[in-house]
């Protein structure tokens, strides 16, 4: 495994007992998190799922929360802000907000893993106000300007 950055984490109360996200192979990219709650997520409902865990991610990271892609395809199960953003600042409850797009209930109980989080690198911007940008070959198209879904040529 390659190296790893340490990241504070704490066990809220209602936390306990429950399994610390991880990275269920070597290869992951991302740590699935469990939920801290049971509860049953209605078609079209949403809902932010407690972990039971806060974090104190170093400065210069972020933590993405990401849907599970095996949720999602089975049951419409997704993130609706994915990815979710926790801030290095931020010393609350993490959340998981899940969204149910399936057309029947899923119920959810409290150690099921519910989304996969990953620790990436922040890259701050800092604005350099100019009155002209350079010129490119897009110019400003977009959204379909270089055509449809079909193969080019
Ligand atoms: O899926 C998420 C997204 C956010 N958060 C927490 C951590 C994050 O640092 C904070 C704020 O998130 P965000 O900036 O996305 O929300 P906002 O609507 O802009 O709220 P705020 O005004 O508090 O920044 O909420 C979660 O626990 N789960
Ligand atoms: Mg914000």
């Amino acid at each position: 495994m390659s190296d790893t950055v340490p990241v504070r984490i704490k066990r809220l109360p209602h936390g306990e007992g429950l399994e610390l996200p991880r990275y269920a192979t070597d290869g992951a990219a991302g740590m699935d998190v469990v939920a801290a709650e049971d509860l049953t997520l209605a078609p079209g409902a949403r809902h932010a799922v407690a972990t039971g865990l806060a974090l104190a991610i170093p400065p210069g990271y972020e933590v993405q929360v990401r849907p599970r892609s095996g949720l999602a395809l089975k049951h419409g199960i997704s993130v609706p802000n994915a990815p979710g953003t926790i801030d290095s600042d931020y010393r609350g409850e993490l959340k998981v907000i899940l969204i149910n797009h399936g057309n029947e209930p899923f119920a959810i109980t409290r150690g099921d893993r519910v989304a996969q989080i990953v620790l990436a690198p922040v890259t701050r911007a800092s604005w350099d106000e100019v009155k002209d940008l350079d010129q490119t070959a897009r110019g400003a198209g977009g959204f379909g300007s270089t055509g449809g879904h079909a193969a080019l040529g």
